[in-house]
């Protein structure tokens, strides 16, 4: 069997701790996880117990995050990390360019080169705020032809929404295994060490790297107790390890740097676990979307699936917007994305299809960057169509597309700034919305 055919495999025989937010256990051998304690004087089957803190340990209840792994050799247990190249992954603050208001638009990555892995084929298209703060946020695209082996990786700098846009990936975690292929998204909490196999030959998409506060669930409000992500549609793993004894690379981003080591054995290794500092996959096509029923086109932050609060009620350092399928309804009303200039930043990317404002040359694979401010919404085709167009009830169901959007503007980096695939005249999609204007 080939490598894909086999994480295909793996992938398809997975089982789930389903909820988001909620304390989870685990245990891939009965008896492996310590009953009525986190650090019994002797952790069972000879295993050693280990607490990885995602919040400080005093943060208020509701936002304490910790998990415990009962783990074949501790994580201490390890060499030195020496320096390593960062490839194209760039970190905050971004200073390669300046901030630029213009709006701009990518092709999709390049194909990569032959034997790419998930980390080797990170390229950060921008971000904003500063990793040693923990504050602010990082975009990046992500290709790859070749499963890492042998090699894990893990994030200080945060936590990872990965976005696949073509072929599936096989996450193997310190806490078990998650498979997720386009139209769903994967949540790997900072620090968390994994490996990425491949379900598919090529594989592209998107990850947020989110510097500030863990993402969550938004608040409801007048929409109630159900709606939009529900918690438990968010799957977590169960535990599973490798007990293996072979050279492996550590791959550490640090404060924007990658470090190495190599360790004699996986990390991989937790055999039992509990806490709330996990990962997850969730399906999009679970997004219980919400719109109106009589007039007027919703701000898209009724599409929120996950948000990562800021120090500033209501401001997000980042939130993470989707654009399901639904139906349109609004009487007298202009149905697609209005005109508009926000003072938040907006990074739209596409998984699939197309996307109701743009006719045209948002692909998938691709994205925007419509920063501060900037004034952007329907092109020009697009506003002429809804303008006209008769007013009956109508599924919006030819496409996936997302939002990043953040509280601060994003600088590109200079291989985006600069990148063959950045598209020229984006500008002119805005052409020619003449005046109309009759008095
Ligand atoms: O710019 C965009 O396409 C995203 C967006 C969608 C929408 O429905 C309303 C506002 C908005 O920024
Ligand atoms: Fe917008």
């Amino acid at each position: 069997m080939s490598t894909v055919e086999t994480a295909r495999k793996t992938a398809g025989d997975l089982t789930h701790s389903p909820g988001f937010g909620n304390e989870h256990q685990s245990e891939a051998v009965p008896g492996a996880l310590p009953a009525g304690r986190n650090s019994p004087q002797r952790a069972p089957l000879g295993l050693y117990a280990e607490q990885l803190s995602g919040s400080a340990f005093t943060e208020p209840r509701a936002r304490n995050r910790r998990s415990w792994l009962y783990r074949i050799r501790p994580s201490a247990a390890h060499p030195r990390f020496t320096r390593a190249g960062n490839g194209t992954i760039r970190s905050a603050p971004f200073t390669e360019t300046v901030p630029d208001p213009n709006r701009l638009r990518w092709n999709p990555l390049p194909e990569p080169a032959a034997g790419t892995d998930f980390v080797a084929g990170l390229w950060t298209l921008g971000g904003n705020g500063d990793v040693t703060r923990r504050a602010g946020m990082a975009i990046h695209l992500y290709h790859a032809n070749t499963p890492m082996t042998d090699k894990v990786f893990s994030d200080s700098d945060g936590e990872l929404l990965i976005v696949p846009e073509r072929g599936g990936l096989l996450l193997r975690t310190e806490f078990g295994l998650l498979a997720v292929e386009p139209g769903h998204v994967a949540l790997i909490p900072r620090g968390v060490r994994f490996r990425v196999e491949l379900l598919d030959e090529t594989v592209r998409g998107y990850v947020c790297e989110n510097y500030g506060a863990p993402f969550v669930l938004p608040d409801l409000g007048p929409i109630g107790a159900n709606g939009l992500a529900n918690a438990r549609d968010f799957l977590a793993p169960v535990a599973a390890y490798e007990d293996v004894r072979r050279p492996t690379t550590v791959v550490n981003k640090f404060c924007g740097n990658l470090w190495t080591a190599t360790y004699d054995h996986s990390p991989l290794d937790v055999v039992a676990w509990h806490g709330n500092h996990v990962p997850y996959v969730y399906d999009l096509r679970r997004f219980n979307v919400i719109g109106s029923i009589s007039y007027d086109h919703p701000d898209p932050s009724v599409f929120t699936v996950l948000t990562s609060p800021s120090d500033t009620p209501g401001q997000a350092g980042v939130d993470f917007v989707v654009f399901a399928p639904r139906w349109l309804v609004g009487e007298d009303t202009f149905r697609p994305p209005y005109f508009h200039r926000n003072v938040m930043s907006e990074y739209m990317g596409l998984l699939e299809g197309a996307y109701d404002a743009k006719a045209e040359g948002f692909v998938p694979g691709g994205g925007s960057l419509h920063n501060m401010m900037s004034a952007h919404g329907p092109d020009r085709e697009t506003f002429d169509r809804a303008s006209a167009a008769e007013l009956v009830p109508q599924k919006i169901d030819d496409g996936l597309a997302f939002m990043f959007e953040t509280r601060w503007p994003v600088t590109a980096t200079a291989q985006a700034a600069g990148a063959g695939h950045l598209q020229g005249g984006y500008d002119d999609v805005w052409q020619g919305l003449e005046s109309n204007f009759r008095v």
